[in-house]
């Protein structure tokens, strides 16, 4: 296992790029630590396969060093790394059998086959396949061929990292949540760096301790589920993590208080007066109902969702939503949207501006 480091790294995919704009990847400085679960969570084209790729040495950076623990890997090719990877689709041998395809990476490396057997003993079970270890693999549906594919990901505990790309695809989702969750079980008992390329929050929030949340070939923040949802670095972050995501008002700011048009909104704390594209963020979480205060809404709908109920307004042509409770009920004539001061955001051109100095949070 090792720590991953990015170090000043880029990508573009044309022979003459002109500005930022053409590049797939913009300049980065990222560690990933030894031994911890990350996901890369964005949406399609931010080029989180890019940045796997790059890692995992099936694609050389246009700039900068990739380095595993103190070993600059940048030059060296995929077979050099000692990384498993898992892709997308199934990568099987059909004319072996389910135990032959899981021991096969072990058998490479001349392991003692009566550790062989116990491995593959041990990954069948996580994978839900013991029962089916002598098979051909040939005849198998996609699913089971993605579990084996997953199998041999995870079989070999001397790695230094496993990357997936978008693994769980075409698995069926209820054997998806029974994945995802062995798949950390497993990260919890032999400390692999794990590097999981996905799209979707929610399968990127239960796997990994961190997850790097992508916009446009940047890393807009990395961190744990309970910062990106607490402290959104970007608006982007705000809007795609969360169900619904954080409510953005255009805005001035001026030191505790902010104006959505004529609406005076107070701010816990004082943020200066801050030029540029100036927003204001607030989870759903933190924004209730009342007949006044905050910003006059239309109520459009109200969604119940199980264990709460999503109000869907809107605010000029701005959407505004709140979670509220199952116990809330929406009192008559309630039509202002209201916000915790504590848990608004202040955004400059997209980013989180932090309170001013000396100024309480
Ligand atoms: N081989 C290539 N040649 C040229 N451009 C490419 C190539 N591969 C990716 N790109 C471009 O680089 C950017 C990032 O793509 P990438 O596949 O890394 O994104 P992604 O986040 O993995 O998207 P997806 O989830 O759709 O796979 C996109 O604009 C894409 O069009």
């Amino acid at each position: 296992m090792a720590r991953i480091r990015l170090d000043n790294l880029a990508h573009t995919y044309m022979t003459y790029p002109r500005d930022d704009r053409d590049f797939a990847l913009k300049p980065m400085n990222v560690e990933w630590e030894d031994g911890g679960a990350y996901a890369l969570l964005g949406a399609s084209g931010c080029g989180k396969t890019t940045l796997l790729n790059i890692i995992s040495g099936l694609r050389a950076p246009s700039q900068g060093r990739v380095i595993f623990g103190d070993t600059d890997v940048t030059e060296c090719p995929t077979a050099e790394r000692n990384i498993a990877q898992v892709f997308q689709f199934p990568v099987v041998y059909d004319t072996m059998t389910v135990r032959q395809n899981l021991a096969f990476p072990l058998r490479n490396r001349g392991m003692d086959p009566t550790r062989i057997r116990n491995r593959v003993q041990q990954i069948a079970k996580v994978i839900g396949m013991e029962a089916e270890l002598d098979r051909k693999a040939r005849g198998l549906t996609a699913d089971a061929k993605q579990k084996i594919s997953l199998g041999r990901g995870m079989v070999r505990e001397d790695v230094n990292a496993i990357l997936f790309d978008e693994p769980l695809t075409v698995i069926d989702p209820q054997m998806k949540w029974e994945l995802r969750t062995q798949l950390r079980r497993l990260h919890q008992e032999f400390g692999h760096t794990m590097i999981y390329v996905t799209h979707d929050q929610t399968e990127a929030l239960t796997f990994a301790d961190k997850v790097a949340v992508m916009f446009e070939g940047r890393i807009a923040q990395l961190g744990t589920p309970e910062e990106l949802f607490r402290k959104p670095q970007h608006t982007f972050v705000g809007y795609f993590i969360g169900s619904p995501g954080m409510n953005l008002f255009e805005a001035e700011v001026d030191g505790r208080q902010a104006r959505i048009g004529p609406h005076v909104i107070p701010l816990a704390a004082d943020y200066g007066r801050p030029e540029g594209r100036v927003q204001i963020g607030i989870r759903p979480e933190f924004t209730r109902i009342a007949a006044s205060g905050g910003i006059p809404v239309d109520i459009l709908r109200i969604e119940d969702v199980g264990r709460h109920v999503v109000l869907r307004a809107r605010h000029g042509g701005v959407a505004v939503n709140a979670i509220l409770s199952e116990e809330d009920t929406l009192a008559e004539g309630a039509t202002h949207a209201v916000f915790d001061p504590a848990e608004i955001g202040v955004f400059v051109d997209g980013w989180r501006r932090d309170p001013v100095e000396g100024a309480s949070a």
